[in-house]
């Protein structure tokens, strides 16, 4: 027995401390990770599990867990924090070993936390992070008085930069022998769960005593607050400047999607026209050429040529998210958030659903109150995701001229697009309205929400970030949307046109035949069959339907259909009141699996998930027949 293992499972460490103090840039530094690390709080909501190789040779598991104040969770993040550290999280035992982590310039606020965990009388260890931030500032403490007043082993750490990891890790594998015991008989904790009652005041008092004491005898000098945080919050925080700038912000966001991706969306738009040409010389005429040219490279190549766009939209994200205006943008717009009765905190949900409805609403568990926060996850997928950026994009360039109006100043396209998002905003505001005065009513509650110090974003970690989505985009693009369109292909072709049949045979095939069917729903909204036809795999992700689109009109044109030109030919086949009506049910269809079943989840039911999915089709569908009528009626179309 005894050179067994010692631990029948590996240790398990986890990473426990305040909201934005840096848990996940340690645990990216300990296991070469890549989890989300931005400058706010409330970036990570679930529980995150990964492995390393300590000095000793040990293989430890490291846990990384949302941040909170204290372990009497207020919000479902904290919830799981709680129930990891007290082990009720799934019958899991407690951890081996917490590492607490504490920012160094803030330590008053974070040493309460760790007196807290102290408490719960199972091994700690506290890795003293931002010592570079804290040497900046002039702020000095005496790890090894630290250490002593507080009766826990501490590390000081700068965990972007890796330093005092190696330490860390010595200090791991010194408290995992401490547990072990020399004949290397386990004598690990009890794996029963941890028991915890909320402090009551006198014994916060206690705590609070006991932070003053611990910091006089280990705090050298205390530093300064950031100088350049206050200045420049001074002038973004100031009530006439403040939601200008915002709003500023976020326009020159969507410009810049338009303005800076068009040069490489025409380079790859070129390679593929070229890989297309090189593929229809190089394949002898047949089935096979036509599954590569039409199915592949025009369907896939018509959701490729987005990267750029896509790219431009999350350099912003990130920007806004590492540099620690994010948190602001929450208070600026507390007021108008409060106005429809949606919580401050709701904002970064509602950013973040820019990028991706699903990380939106799980961000969502940082919102105390449960209907506040069900009324945030039924309106996140109104906020423009990434994925409906194609879709806007081919129809815009198909159906807005290219030019500029205010004087040159601003682009058209830029403008329409803008006008999109806004579509979506305000309609999210106005759902959120109705929810909160009818289903979800309840007092409003204030926001608090720490402002985190501001700091210049890392070169290393944006690129990172965008390489992370450029492998995420093709992923998709390479693995579903190319399934997704030999499927479409497939039923595209089949069974071929009759003898002596006139049209293209996809008129004839199993997919046409779908179209068609549903083309008499469909045509009061101005729907053709094909588009129809791309409705119904875009049911999987919305980019798949810019994809379907591309596949169904190569299949449908004489001549070559190329991704590049795609645009010309819905100008060409489609009338102006069609692609607007295209554009409203895009604002609002439901279309994404993912988002569906992130709600299921995150609200633990069926009922809410169904509630979303028929709320927008109708939505979509009303504002597709609003468009389609009324343009049409104009139009004279
Ligand atoms: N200068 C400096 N910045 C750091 C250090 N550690 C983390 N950061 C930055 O602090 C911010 C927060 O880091 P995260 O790792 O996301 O913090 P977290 O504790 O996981 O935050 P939550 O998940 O929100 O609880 C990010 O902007 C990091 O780049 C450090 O040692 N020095
Ligand atoms: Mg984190």
């Amino acid at each position: 027995m005894s050179n067994t293992a010692v631990f029948a499972a590996p240790p398990r460490i986890a990473l426990v401390g305040n909201p934005n103090c840096g848990k996940t840039a340690l645990f990216n530094a300990l296991t070469g990770a890549r989890q989300k690390v931005a400058n706010y709080p409330g970036v990570t909501v679930e529980r995150k599990v990964g492995e390393f190789l300590s000095p000793a040779g040990s293989r430890v598991q490291i846990i990384d867990l949302p941040g909170t104040y204290s372990l009497r969770a207020r919000s479902p993040d904290e919830e799981v924090t709680r129930d990891v550290v007290l082990g009720r999280f799934e019958h899991e035992a407690p951890p081996d070993v917490m590492v607490c982590v504490a920012d160094a310039t803030n330590l008053r606020l974070h040493l309460r936390l760790v007196l807290e965990l102290k408490k719960l009388g199972r091994p700690i260890i506290l890795a003293l992070n931002m010592m570079d931030v804290a040497e900046a500032r002039g702020c000095s403490v005496d790890a090894a008085a630290l250490s002593a007043a507080l009766g826990v082993p501490v590390v000081p750490t700068v965990a972007i930069r890796r330093h005092g990891v190696r330490g860390l890790l010595d200090q791991i594998d010194r408290s995992m022998a401490v547990m072990t015991g020399a004949d290397g008989a386990a004598a690990a904790p009890s794996i029963a769960p941890c028991g915890w009652s909320e402090p009551s005041a006198h014994e916060l008092r206690a705590y609070h005593q006991e932070v003053e004491a611990i910091l006089a005898a280990a705090l050298r000098s205390a530093g300064r607050p950031s100088l350049a945080t206050r200045r420049i919050d001074a002038a973004l925080l100031h009530p006439a400047i403040g939601l200008p700038f915002l709003f500023l912000v976020l326009f020159l966001m969507f410009q810049a999607v338009f303005a800076w991706a068009a040069l490489p969306m025409d380079m790859i738009d070129t390679a593929l026209g070229w890989v297309q040409a090189a593929a229809g010389a190089a394949l002898p005429d047949g089935m096979l050429k036509s599954l590569i040219t039409d199915g592949i490279i025009a369907g896939v190549g018509s959701v490729v040529i987005f990267l750029p766009q896509i790219l431009v939209l999350f350099f912003f994200i990130l920007i806004l998210e590492s540099t620690g205006y994010m948190a602001r943008a929450a208070f600026l717009l507390d007021r108008l958030m409060g106005g429809v009765g949606l919580h401050g905190r709701a904002f970064i949900p509602l950013l973040s659903s820019f990028a991706c409805a699903v990380p939106g609403i799980m961000a969502a568990r940082t919102i105390e109150n449960r209907a506040d926060r069900l009324a945030t996850i039924m309106i996140a997928p109104l906020m423009t995701c990434s994925a409906r950026l194609p879709v806007y994009t081919l129809l815009i360039a198909a159906f807005v001229p290219e030019r500029t109006v205010a004087g040159g100043m601003i682009g058209l396209q830029g403008l329409v697009m803008f006008a999109l998002y806004a579509a979506g905003i305000l309609s999210a505001l106005a759902v959120a309205f109705v929810l909160k005065r009818t289903v979800f009513k309840g007092a409003r509650e204030p926001l608090l929400m720490e402002l985190p110090s501001y700091r210049l974003p890392g070169l290393r970690d944006l690129s990172l970030g965008l390489l992370e989505r450029t492998r995420i985009f093709l992923a998709r693009a390479g693995t579903i949307i190319f399934a997704i369109m030999i499927l479409l292909w497939f039923l595209g072709s089949f069974p071929g046109a009759p003898d002596g049949a006139t049209g293209p045979a996809i008129d004839y095939s199993f997919a046409g035949m779908l179209g068609h069917a549903l083309a008499p729903l469909l045509a009061p909204i101005g729907f053709t069959w094909q588009i129809a036809i791309a409705l119904v795999p875009g049911m999987a992700a919305r980019e798949v339907a810019v994809a379907a689109l591309g596949t169904v009109y190569a299949l449908s044109e004489t001549g070559d259909a190329l991704s590049g030109s795609l645009a010309g030919v819905l100008a060409a086949d489609w009338s102006l009141p069609t692609a607007l009506a295209l554009l409203a049910w895009f604002v609002f269809a439901p279309q994404c699996v993912s988002t569906l079943s992130v709600v299921k989840r995150e609200t633990n039911s069926w009922f809410w998930m169904i509630v979303m999915l028929v709320y927008m089709t109708l939505l979509a569908y009303g504002a597709a027949f609003v468009t389609f009528q009324l343009s049409s009626a104009l139009l004279g179309g």
